[in-house]
C-alpha cells in the first residue's frame, strides 16, 4: 500500500519558560497528508502553526507523538538521518527567502544540488535551468535574485525548493509580502506544480481566498485542529 507522504500521530509540543514550567503550544495534533493533496493551513497569529511546520519539517522534533513520513517512523532517526531524510523528501518555501546575496536566481536554485552528493552531477546546471524555466524566470536566470521583484523572487523560492524533487513542499506565507496579481499568480504556480507533478503542498496561509483554491483547508486554534 502506498504509505501517505505524512502522517500525524498525536503530536504535542511544550517549550520550557524559565526553569520550572512550560507552555504546551500544540495538543494530540493528528493530521494525514496524501500524495498529491494541497493543504491550507489556517489559524489566528499564536495558534501555533509555525511551531507545526517546523515539526513537519523536521527542524524541531515534538515533544510527544508521532510523526511518519511516507511511512518512516521520524521518531527513530537520529539528527544525520533527519536531515538526510529532510533534504530528500522536503522541499521549504518561506516569506523571507534566506537567499545567498552574491548569487544569481538560478546559482540559488543550483545551491542544494551542490551541496548534497547525491545529486551532484553533470545535469545539475541543466536542471536548476530547467526549474528557471518552469517558474517562468528563464529570462532572468542571470539577475541577483537579491534585485528581484517579490513575486520574481518567491518563484525563484519555489524552483529552489523543488531542486531535490521533493514529495513535500511546505510554504510558510508564501504570498505574505506580494500585492494581489502576485499572489494570485504566485499560488498559480504553487497549484500547477501539485497538479502536474504531484508533489504533495502544505500552506499556511492568512488569505482566505487562496485556501479556498486548495484541496482542503485545516484550523488550528489555541494549538488544536478545529476544522
Ligand atoms: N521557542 C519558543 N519558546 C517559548 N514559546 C514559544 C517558542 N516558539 C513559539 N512559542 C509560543 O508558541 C505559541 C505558538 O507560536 P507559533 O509561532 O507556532 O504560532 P503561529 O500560529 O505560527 O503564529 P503566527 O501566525 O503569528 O506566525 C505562541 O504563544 C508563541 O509565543
Amino acid at each position: 500500500m502506498d504509505d501517505p507522504v505524512l502522517r500525524l500521530d498525536k503530536i504535542c509540543k511544550a517549550y520550557n519558560v524559565g526553569l520550572s514550567s512550560e507552555t504546551k503550544v500544540l495538543h494530540d495534533i493528528d493530521l494525514t497528508l496524501k500524495r498529491g493533496e494541497f493543504l491550507a493551513l489556517m489559524g489566528p497569529s499564536g495558534s501555533g502553526k509555525s511551531t507545526l511546520l517546523n515539526i513537519i519539517g523536521l527542524l524541531d522534533r515534538p515533544t510527544s507523538g508521532h510523526l511518519f513520513i511516507k511511512g518512516q517512523d521520524t521518531a527513530l532517526l537520529n539528527d544525520a538521518a533527519l536531515t538526510r531524510l529532510r533534504g530528500h523528501t522536503i522541499g521549504f518555501v518561506f516569506q523571507d527567502h534566506h537567499f545567498i546575496s552574491a548569487f544569481t536566481a538560478v546559482e540559488n536554485v543550483l545551491m542544494p544540488l551542490l551541496v548534497d552528493r547525491e545529486f551532484a552531477g553533470p545535469d545539475i546546471v541543466k536542471k536548476a535551468n530547467a526549474l528557471m524555466a518552469r517558474v517562468g524566470l528563464a529570462k532572468v536566470a542571470d539577475n541577483r535574485a537579491m534585485n528581484m521583484f517579490g513575486g520574481q523572487q518567491q518563484r525563484v523560492a519555489i524552483a529552489r525548493a523543488l531542486a531535490m524533487s521533493p514529495d513535500l513542499v511546505l510554504a510558510e506565507e508564501p504570498t505574505g509580502n506580494l500585492n494581489t496579481q502576485s499572489a494570485n499568480s504566485v499560488f498559480d504556480l504553487m497549484r500547477e506544480v501539485n497538479r502536474e507533478s504531484g508533489t504533495t503542498i502544505l500552506m499556511v496561509t492568512h488569505n482566505l481566498e487562496l485556501a479556498k483554491r486548495c484541496d482542503r483547508i485545516v484550523d488550528v486554534v489555541d494549538g488544536r485542529i478545529t476544522a
